[in-house]
């Protein structure tokens, strides 16, 4: 594997931060592989945003050991911010300043950037390379601020949210260009609301709710770990279970919730499938209403966060 024996880009041990009364981050355990895509995802107020600006330099821990690169963010925040990129969400931003003007900014800080003008029309800003930053749509000032995270040719990207409000066209855009960055062996972290997002694009996933890290692996590894998938099918009432079961592999389980249906819970894949129609075929059984349900990246996370919403 391409990370093994790479150091982490990452590396957060015993992270805290405190508002006043209200803790933010609470012991957070955060290891970020290099050369892969890590999503971090939680509810709001979870503290990914927090998180993620300790790692980029921008806010102070009060507790915990925190390296990126290598390197402390905040002591050694010069030599760090020339080695990674940052999506910064609104702010900071001069409203007068010319989205190309901008873009050329901030290639101009960095060694070997990209080409400013081929970055601007993949990404689809061509024609608005002389709008002022108080012009651009929110789609536009979206994918300036991702051109500007990625246009220095940086090793780590931190992607707050990259593809929030944006239209489909651009989503497909921002996904194509994160993975072209991730072949080149740029590590990149995305904060996401989208689960597709992170099953579309993350190696790695890490859950935090609570100001901590409740889950992480990837999204294949947590979804297996999230619970069974379901198959189900309607027949005659009363089938005989023992027999269904014994067909089954050893791990899938069969019940009747209500007379005449029938819900497996396992492996669900073609070959279990195969295996019921075959059961059904074997004892004259019409299996009728067939469905199957995978467990998906969002089962496993409103398993795990709850389904109330956050203050
Ligand atoms: N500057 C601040 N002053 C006071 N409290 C803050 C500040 N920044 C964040 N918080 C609080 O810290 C907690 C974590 O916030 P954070 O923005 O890190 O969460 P998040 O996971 O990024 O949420 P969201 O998904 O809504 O962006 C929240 O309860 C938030 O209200």
């Amino acid at each position: 594997m391409r990370s093994a024996g790479v150091p982490p880009a990452v590396e957060a041990a015993g992270l805290v931060k405190r508002y006043g009364e209200r803790i933010a981050v609470d012991n957070l355990d955060l290891t970020v592989p290099a050369h892969q895509v890590t999503a971090v995802l939680g509810p709001n107020g979870a503290g990914k945003t927090t998180t993620i600006e300790a790692c980029e330099g921008y806010r102070r821990m009060d507790a915990g050991r925190l390296r990126v690169l290598g390197l402390d963010p905040v002591a050694d925040g010069r030599r760090l911010r020339s080695r990674i990129g940052v999506m910064l969400q609104e702010g900071g931003v001069y409203p007068g300043a010319r989205a190309g003007e901008m873009l050329r900014h901030v290639a101009s800080l960095y060694a070997h950037p990209l080409d400013v003008a081929a970055l601007g029309e993949r990404l689809g800003l061509g024609s608005c390379g002389r709008t002022p930053y108080r012009r651009l749509s929110g789609g536009q000032r979206q994918r300036l601020a991702l051109a500007m995270a990625v246009v220095g040719r940086p090793e780590l990207v931190f992607l707050d949210e990259p593809t929030a409000g944006l239209d489909p066209q651009a989503r497909q855009a921002t996904w194509e260009l994160v993975r072209e960055l991730r072949n080149d062996g740029v590590t990149v972290v995305l904060s996401t609301h989208l689960m597709d997002e992170a099953e579309e694009l993350a190696d790695r996933v890490a859950i935090l709710d609570g100001g901590r890290v409740i889950a992480d692996g990837s999204p294949a590894e947590l979804c297996r770990g999230g619970g069974a998938d379901v198959l189900r099918f309607a027949g005659r009432p009363g089938l005989d279970l023992a027999s269904l079961r014994a067909a089954l592999p050893a791990d899938a389980e069969v019940t009747e919730p209500t007379p005449g249906n029938y819900r497996i819970t396992g492996d669900v894949g073609p070959r279990l499938l195969a295996t019921v129609t075959a059961w059904c075929a074997q004892h004259g059984v019409l299996a009728d209403r067939i469905t199957t349900r995978r467990h998906t990246l969002e089962d496993v996370f409103l398993e795990l966060t709850g389904r109330e919403l956050r203050a």
